[in-house]
């Protein structure tokens, strides 16, 4: 199985770190990027990549597009497909606009940054031409990274606020936290340590157990104590607003 990456940012390093870590040879993967050779030569020093300036789309069996939104159809419309399977990653592109230009399948993929740890969260919406064991193809690739959920036209942009974006909206509380324990005498390594520990601690608690998160924060606060205050500041602070906000924002296509 040949992969090309088509475009060399974040997104793409997140996903070839991780796939790397799961198993698949380096050599499998080609990556190309319009600006910065520097970084993709960078990239291949590092994950042992292949790394190309001008690409012949024949030569592989799944093309990631993994450039920003608006240059993701112009890729498209400018080379020849044979039998690629095609999975975007562009925010708000759909697999029908994919599939009606170059004839193949389309998936559109919305992974986050956490695949590169294989702890990502990644919605799927399949193209009507994607064949059962291209489906299956894609779920297996993305499976290798974390979590998969099936989307649509409908989910897709909110599968995108939780995930794809969250992960922003999670550094952004870290990063409003950490002033409070630095100010009290820790370390700013340190003090992300204890905020993140405790993050990935409450996070495995949400995964293993499905009561309601009042519940879990029943479990943590006794009444008028410490983090029942603390959690009145955030009520009354209407945090449920803002997140409700945010999320609606993100999912809006602009
Ligand atoms: N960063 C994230 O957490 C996530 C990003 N995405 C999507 O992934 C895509 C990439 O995002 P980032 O990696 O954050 O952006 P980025 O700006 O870091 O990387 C995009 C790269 O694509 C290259 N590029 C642009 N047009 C190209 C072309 N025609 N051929 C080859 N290379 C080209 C650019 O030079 C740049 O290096 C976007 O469409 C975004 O919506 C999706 C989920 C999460
Ligand atoms: O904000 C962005 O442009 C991308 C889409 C999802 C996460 N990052």
């Amino acid at each position: 199985m040949n992969i090309l990456m088509v475009g060399a940012g974040s997104m793409s390093e997140s996903l070839v770190r991780g796939w790397i870590d799961s198993g698949i040879a380096p050599e499998s993967i080609t990556m190309t990027n319009r600006a910065d050779r520097k970084r993709l030569s960078e990239l291949a020093n590092e994950h042992g990549v292949q790394i190309i300036e001008e690409e012949s789309i024949e030569s592989f069996d799944i093309v990631v597009l993994a450039m920003q939104p608006e240059g993701v159809l112009e890729y498209v419309k400018r080379h020849e497909w044979t039998n690629q399977l095609l999975v975007s990653v562009a925010a708000h592109i759909t697999p029908d606009e994919i599939e009606q230009i170059s004839g193949c399948g389309a998936v559109c993929a919305m992974p986050n940054t956490p695949v590169a740890f294989r702890t990502g969260m990644t919605g799927l919406w399949f193209g009507h031409q994607v064949a059962m064991e291209q489906k299956q193809l894609a779920t297996e690739l993305f499976l290798r990274v974390g979590e998969v959920v099936e989307t649509d036209e409908t989910t897709m942009p909110f599968l995108m606020a939780a995930a794809g974006c969250s992960p922003a909206f999670f550094y952004e509380i870290v990063g409003a936290m950490t002033p409070v324990l630095t100010e009290a005498g820790f370390e700013a390594q340190q003090a992300r340590r204890i905020i993140a520990q405790a993050m990935k601690g409450s996070a495995e608690l949400l995964l293993q157990d499905a009561r309601p998160t009042d519940a879990l924060i029943d479990d943590v606060a006794a009444p008028n104590g410490p983090t029942d205050r603390g959690v009145q500041v955030l009520r009354t602070h209407e945090l449920k607003k803002i997140m409700r906000a945010a999320l609606s924002e993100s999912a809006r296509e602009a």
